[in-house]
């Protein structure tokens, strides 16, 4: 099924890494309680402005447009530490602190820390730094930024001058050098405008202090940024003179409230934030009686309505698309949407997908099909098996579509989010596994952007709770457990094998499907998956009964020993199917033998085609069944597949033997 976090390491490399990561769990509880102790400002500023300059240096010798974040052998290996939950305090209750305030190794409940960025930002692939400088000018320290880097689609730390920093965690990184760190994006907070952070986390309470630009004026910088594609920039611009406008409270000022949510609503479409592009649509409109008015308006529907399509919300769209048709009668591209969504809908109740068409869409879409989900056939429950489980609707015939569902979220292998990372888990004795890190970070960079998503993730299985199951929210922003996000992106992801000739296991293509998460595991299982694009297709293997759970092998080895320590270390279960039942009732030298068996198999089939095969070679082939065949208990294995004889039956009956 999932994420392939299996790796193939000497027992020294690993060892070398466990060691590497364990040493500084140590070196961290060794200085936990010391005080922060100050540094030579310009040599630590100089050391963050030559590492940029560096990366910018060597990707202008390279001749390369954006730096090289990883190069071509080397897989990004990070340790997992304690998780600690992210910040739900709100910004004005928490007691300002200052750098010189900073313990090692703590969470400083209950402190806020305000920042102003004194050096270029260094990008890199797991993590962003820059220096910092505190109240006085000669306090400053490192602040990085941990995996969540990018937001609007800028790195975060570039988004401004001045930051806050809610409950800081002063930590080492993983150099050993002393940082600020920050995991869960909530806990920082940015100001894109350079009015000082003391006064601007002050302002809601004293009424503005902010007195440079008008509403007008933002208006007007907002619509420049949004020309120059500076997205983010035109985000705050619009924001920032709905807050004053709110604040005044002024009825005379109510068109421009509505152009400013308007434009609003297009610049979150464009960022993909779809909750707050229809928020804002529906705040924009005017219900006026004039032609322009109606325009207006009919703009606004139509950016609701292609926000909630993209939500996969076909309802809700529909409505919106009507509304603007009923103000801008026969407007072409509402027609076009409406029609769509009957598409859809048909989907929805029939898993009626036209492949053919999805498959020929695929490059226009980057493999994100517009197609809908079809899961009426399924529903999720508990489970005998563990947890919550995916049970049939209704009785399911052999080889029928059981469910197709489009990925929540997909990655693939070409694309530049697409990272693997070594991670090494100090909570798991130090397991090291191949981690989906480049979809971790689109995962939460989602949620991030559409609250009304975050519910139906949470609800997946992980082994840490976080915040917990309910959505959270603080200072007008979600807040994210990224810890709870990666174990739930660990037990729930879905590898897809590999989708171009580029990728290999530094880059494969991952995704979450957040329904066909909940089907549990067999090794003799009544389903498998297919793929067209992000479009999951979970197909019956075997007729299926009304009230059946839905089962699928998430690893399809078929040597007992690697497929038990894969579903352990990636899953964290032993199977007890009834395969496995039986596979452990065989003594280790018969499960010895019959891997043996299949390594001398496979090697045969390798070498051998078996389309025009001579005799001699399909005599070896039949002598190779045989024995593995010697292997298998008959009582025992009544009814079970006997996974090693499946490639060289398959030989066999090429070949046109039986
Ligand atoms: C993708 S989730 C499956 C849905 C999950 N049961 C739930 O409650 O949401 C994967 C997790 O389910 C559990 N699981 C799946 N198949 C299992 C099995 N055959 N035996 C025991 N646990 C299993 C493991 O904890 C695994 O990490």
């Amino acid at each position: 099924m999932a994420a392939n976090t299996t790796v193939f390491m000497t027992p020294e490399e690993s060892g070398r890494v466990q060691t590497t990561v364990r040493d500084l769990i140590q070196k961290r509880r060794d200085q936990r309680g010391q005080r922060w102790t100050p540094y030579d400002p310009i040599s630590l500023i100089q050391e963050a402005t030559s590492a940029s300059l560096l990366q910018d240096l060597s990707c202008a010798a390279l001749g390369l447009g954006a730096a090289p974040k990883q190069s071509q052998d080397a897989i990004i290996a990070y340790g997992i530490g304690v998780p600690y939950l992210p910040s739900t305090a709100k910004l004005q209750e928490l007691v300002p602190m200052k750098l010189s305030d900073l313990c090692m190794e703590t969470h400083h409940r209950g402190r806020v820390l305000s920042l102003r960025r004194v050096s270029p930002v260094v990008e890199m692939k797991s993590s962003s730094w820059a220096i910092f400088q505190g109240d006085l000018q000669n306090e400053v320290e490192r602040l990085e930024v941990f995996l969540h880097t990018s937001q609007n689609g800028q790195n975060i730390l570039n988004l401004g001058g001045e930051f806050l920093v809610k409950e800081p965690y002063y930590t080492l990184n993983n150099h050993g050098q002393r940082t600020i760190r920050i995991d869960h994006p909530s806990d920082l907070v940015i100001s894109t405008f350079n009015d000082g952070p003391e006064s601007w986390r002050r302002r809601d309470r004293s009424g503005g202090l902010q007195k440079d630009f008008t509403p007008v004026q933002r208006k007007e910088l907002g619509n420049t940024a949004l020309y120059d594609k500076n997205y983010a920039m035109a985000l705050a611009h619009y924001t920032e003179g709905l807050r004053v406008l709110i604040m005044q409270d002024d009825d005379s000022s109510s068109f421009l409230k509505h152009d400013l949510y308007r434009n609003r609503s297009h610049v979150n479409l464009i960022l993909e934030r779809y909750d707050a592009a229809i928020a804002d649509a529906l705040e924009s409109l005017t219900h006026g009686e004039d032609g322009s008015q109606k325009d207006l308006d009919a703009k606004a529907y139509f950016r609701a309505g292609t926000a909630a399509y993209r939500l996969s919300n076909f309802r809700d769209a529909k409505d919106y698309f009507n509304e603007q048709l009923k103000l801008l009668p026969g407007n072409r591209l509402a027609n076009a949407y409406l029609e769509r969504i009957e598409v859809r809908e048909h989907e929805m109740s029939d898993g009626a997908h036209d492949m053919d068409k999805a498959l020929r869409s695929l490059s226009k879409t980057k493999g994100r099909l517009d197609a809908a989900d079809f899961v009426r056939r399924t529903k999720v429950k508990n489970s005998p098996v563990s947890g919550k489980g995916l049970f049939a609707a209704e009785g399911i015939e052999p080889d029928d579509i059981i469910m197709c569902e489009k990925a929540f979220c997909v990655v693939w292998g070409n694309e530049n989010e697409a990272f693997s990372a070594l991670t090494c888990d100090v909570r798991d004795d130090a397991a090291i596994r191949v981690f989906p890190a480049g979809l971790h970070q689109a995962v939460v960079q989602k949620l991030m952007n559409s609250s009304s998503q975050i519910e139906e993730v949470l609800d997946l299985f992980g082994d840490y709770e976080g915040l917990g199951k309910k959505p959270c929210e603080r200072d007008g922003v979600p807040v994210i457990d990224t810890f709870q996000i990666h174990d739930i992106v660990q037990r729930n992801a879905f590898g897809v094998g590999q989708q171009s000739e580029d990728e290999g296991y530094r880059n494969a293509s991952t995704g979450l499907w957040i329904r066909a998460s909940y089907i549990n595991h067999s090794c003799i299982g009544n389903a498998k998956k297919e793929l067209v694009g992000d479009l999951m297709i979970i197909r019956a293997t075997r007729k299926i009964l009304a009230g059946e759970e839905i089962m699928h092998s998430y690893d399809t080895t078929s040597e007992y020993d690697a497929r038990m320590k894969a579903l352990y270390l990636t899953w964290g279960f032993h199977c007890s199917c009834r395969l496995c039942v039986v596979e452990a009732q065989d003594s280790p030298a018969v499960r010895k033998k019959r891997l043996m068996l299949k390594k001398d198999a496979d090697l045969f089939i390798e070498r051998t085609k078996p389309t025009g095969a001579g005799i001699i070679a399909v005599n070896r082939a039949k002598r190779l069944r045989r024995s593995i065949e010697e292997t298998y208990n008959e009582k025992n294995y009544k009814n079970l597949p006997r996974t090693a004889l499946v490639g060289i039956e398959k030989w066999l009956q090429t070949a046109g033997c039986r």
